[in-house]
């Protein structure tokens, strides 16, 4: 039988599936930064420890079954920090519809992938579904409803990175900043995804955002300073000599550029 769940009724507010996430820092996987796919687990298992609040499996190579086993492997090390920390720290699979299907895990998707009305009806209606944003326009169509909207962005990419060179153009964080309030102004249905909330990662209301690309500690601040919920990153951990130490700085200068006043107001 399938998981599949009937679109929600038109009028009908979407579960806010993202409660309680720290969305502050979110890693996504890499194994050849991370020194091959054996290396993953424990990095991110490291990087749990250190402040991550999000993971996602993103490896391109392998088939869905090599891809399965190695999202298993990372889940499993993120479950033990999470058990050593009392965190609840969910875990994303990159772009495979199937294989979050199977293992019970999240799923994120970008433009060019599975198109999000499918993946999200395809998907068990616990498990939230994270879509990639490149431009305001792509946003107004994944927000234009009258169907359920993504629970997380991925404004993407906030700056140019070797990580990823097949990307739209960088939107710089006046960008990102710009694509953030509007999701997190967008109120679906019977009343919105999320009620503000003033709890970690924000207290804007509407649909969450990160921001990925380029992300590094000497530009933390300049992401602090925008709507975004929080920062998402590839090699600023995973090509990390210590990621868990990399984790915690960039969580501390996150929370140190929160902390600065808006630009043009006195300290
Ligand atoms: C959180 C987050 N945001 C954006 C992306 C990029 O997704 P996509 O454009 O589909 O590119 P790939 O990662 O699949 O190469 C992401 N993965 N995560
Ligand atoms: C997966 C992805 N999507 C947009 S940019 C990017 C890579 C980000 O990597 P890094 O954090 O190393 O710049
Ligand atoms: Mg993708």
């Amino acid at each position: 039988m399938s998981d599949a769940r009937p679109d929600r009724a038109v009028g009908e507010a979407q579960r806010d599936r993202g409660a309680g996430v720290d969305w502050r820092l979110y890693l996504v996987t890499d194994p050849h930064l991370g020194g091959g796919r054996d290396a993953v687990p424990g990095i991110a298992y490291e990087a749990v420890l250190g402040g991550v609040g999000v993971v996602q499996v993103r490896d391109k190579e392998g088939d869905d079954d090599e891809f399965a086993i190695h999202a298993v492997a990372v889940a499993e090390a993120v479950a033990r920090a999470c058990t050593e920390t009392g965190r609840v720290v969910p875990v994303f699979v990159n772009d495979r519809l199937d294989v979050a299907r199977e293992l019970g895990l999240h799923l994120h998707v970008g433009q060019r992938d599975i198109p999000f009305a499918r993946a999200r009806s395809a998907m068990p209606d616990h498990l939230m579904v994270g879509l990639s944003i490149e431009s305001d326009a792509q946003l107004g169509a994944a927000l234009a409803g009258p169907g359920p909207v993504p629970d997380v962005i991925g404004v993407s990419p906030v700056w140019a990175t070797a990580t990823k060179t097949d990307t739209a153009a960088a939107l710089g964080p006046e960008g990102a900043d710009r694509l953030a309030r509007a999701a997190h102004a967008h109120r679906s249905g019977g009343g919105g995804v999320r009620e503000a909330d003033g709890g970690v990662g924000g207290a804007a209301g509407g649909v969450r955002a990160v921001g990925i690309g380029g992300v590094t500690p000497a530009t933390v601040a300049r992401l602090a300073a925008t709507e975004l919920d929080g920062i998402c990153v590839v090699s600023a951990i995973m090509a990390a000599p210590d990621p868990r130490a990399a984790a915690a700085e960039l969580i501390a200068r996150w929370e140190a550029g929160k902390s600065l006043p808006p630009k043009g107001e006195p300290a």
